[in-house]
């Protein structure tokens, strides 16, 4: 049987309940739509273009979800919390496919009103119908206009869908005019980025294997067009990797740092899952240099190991605060724990989850990380300080708290900033989804002085 989004009665009952499985399941059990969807379109052999319409289901329902809530909030003329969490679910499904996608309203209707009979209860499909007519009533922009109360951030994060201290995250960061596009890129699927893991595969013979297109920014980096990353053969043998360009950039950024004297023992003090350790440990290979990466956690330890098989890095599975002897390292990176701000796009219901004070917990734990990295670092060398987030309190605020230190100095990123425009902020590295395509990833270059 063929489905597709045109909302044929017969043909996206499957889809559209797959969805609702997922979403029942990061809903209820706090459970991760990347993990739960695959396993439950495998478990229905989904594929094709109902795989593709389930999942568009699922993470727009996901990623929308505040702003669904807040407009059948007000079609319902209730409280959410009053009705059944299933029936919510299934509402706010029917929701997203009037206000966001071009399945027709009848179509939308009646497929929830369906699956409410089946996966909920035939007593409130009454109300599911007359719920989803209400919201039928008006477009996307209208309901937003609609709902909007005249403040600047609260409004943009209805619109595009954020929690509005989130909004004013960036809005710190990016300023007024820009708020309302670094938003809007959260709203948009990522792209698959390659990395050609230097002295494994060219930058240009992987693009044309893997039929991409070499990256705008990375020397290693190849933009897929689309299919499965791991059925690329550098990608299968260990060539290549599936890794964010930003992750790239501010990875080789550490290795790229200028040094005068040794240079052989670089460590990662937080290293799970690898991507920028099998990155380092390329670099390191060819320059003679050995990779020690630290991870806390046992099962991520292991990940670490299978990344940088081949690569010359030992892993240690145990903290970073108090990981090895003082002095002794010439590179270290801390890529620290952090609220993942800058990575929303790639995960659509991470930005409902997470608080603001998480963040306050997070800053005390990069505070830290960074200190032992100084103190692992001998003289004249080097410490990357990366976070996937821009906001203040986990990027600028601990980077400043470091260098009020007598013996740190302010390294200028220019491996990145020369290439890549609109990438400095206050002397640090700062990229977007909106200005570079690639996750928000923050980078602090450092010197310990003596
Ligand atoms: C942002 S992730 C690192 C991502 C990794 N560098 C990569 O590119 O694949 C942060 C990692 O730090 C680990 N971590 C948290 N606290 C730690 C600590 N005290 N010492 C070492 N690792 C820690 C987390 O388990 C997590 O795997």
């Amino acid at each position: 049987m063929s489905r597709n989004e045109s909302g044929d009665l017969n043909t996206g009952v499957s889809a559209r309940r797959v969805a609702f499985d997922a979403i029942r399941a990061v809903s209820a059990e706090d459970a991760y739509a990347n993990i739960v969807l695959p396993k439950l379109l495998a478990h229905e052999r989904m594929s094709g273009r109902d795989a593709a319409f389930a999942t568009e289901l699922t993470y727009g329902t996901l990623r929308c979800l505040g702003t669904i809530e807040a407009i059948l909030t007000a079609a319902s003329g209730r409280d959410l919390d009053g009705l059944q969490a299933d029936l919510v679910d299934a509402l706010c499904l029917g929701a997203y496919q009037i206000l966001y996608t071009r399945v027709p309203v009848h179509a939308a209707v009646s497929t929830t009103v369906s699956l409410v009979k089946a996966a909920v209860s035939p007593r409130v499909s009454g109300l599911t119908n007359a719920v989803l007519r209400k919201v039928a009533a008006r477009d996307l922009d209208a309901w937003v206009d609609r709902l909007a109360s005249g403040d600047r951030l609260g409004d943009l994060a209805l619109r595009h869908a954020h929690p509005k201290w989130i909004a004013e995250e960036f809005d710190a960061v990016v300023g007024p005019d820009e708020t309302a596009a670094a938003l809007a890129a959260d709203n948009v699927a990522p792209p698959v980025h390659l990395c050609a893991k230097p002295g494994r595969i060219e930058q240009s013979d992987l693009a044309a294997k893997a039929d991409g297109n070499v990256g705008r920014w990375s020397p290693y980096a190849v933009y897929l067009p689309g299919g499965d990353p791991g059925k690329i053969k550098a990608v299968a043998v260990g060539r290549a990797s599936v890794q964010d360009e930003g992750s790239q950039l501010v990875a080789a950024a550490l290795a790229a740092a200028p040094l005068t004297g040794t240079d052989k023992t670089w460590v990662d003090l937080c290293a799970g899952p690898g991507g920028k350790t099998a990155l380092l440990g390329a670099l390191a290979s060819q320059r003679g240099a050995r990779v020690d990466a630290v991870e806390i956690q046992a099962h991520r330890a292991e990940l670490v190991t299978k990344a940088a098989k081949g690569l010359p890095v030992t892993v240690h599975t145990g903290d970073g605060r108090t990981y090895g002897t003082p002095g002794s390292a010439d590179r270290v990176l801390v890529d620290a724990p952090c609220s993942g701000l800058g990575a929303l796009r790639r995960r659509p219901e991470a930005r409902w989850r997470k608080r603001r004070t998480d963040i306050d917990g997070l800053a005390i734990l990069q505070r830290e990380l960074l200190a032992a990295a100084i103190e692992l670092v001998r003289p004249g060398g080097v410490i990357a300080y990366v976070t996937c987030s821009p906001a203040p309190e986990e990027t600028v605020e601990v980077a400043a708290g470091a260098l009020k230190r007598p013996d740190v100095e302010l390294l200028a990123p220019v491996s990145i900033t020369e290439r890549v425009p609109d990438s400095e902020r206050d002397g640090f590295v700062q990229l977007w989804p909106h200005r570079h395509g690639t996750d928000a990833m923050f980078l602090a270059l450092l010197r310990k002085t003596a």
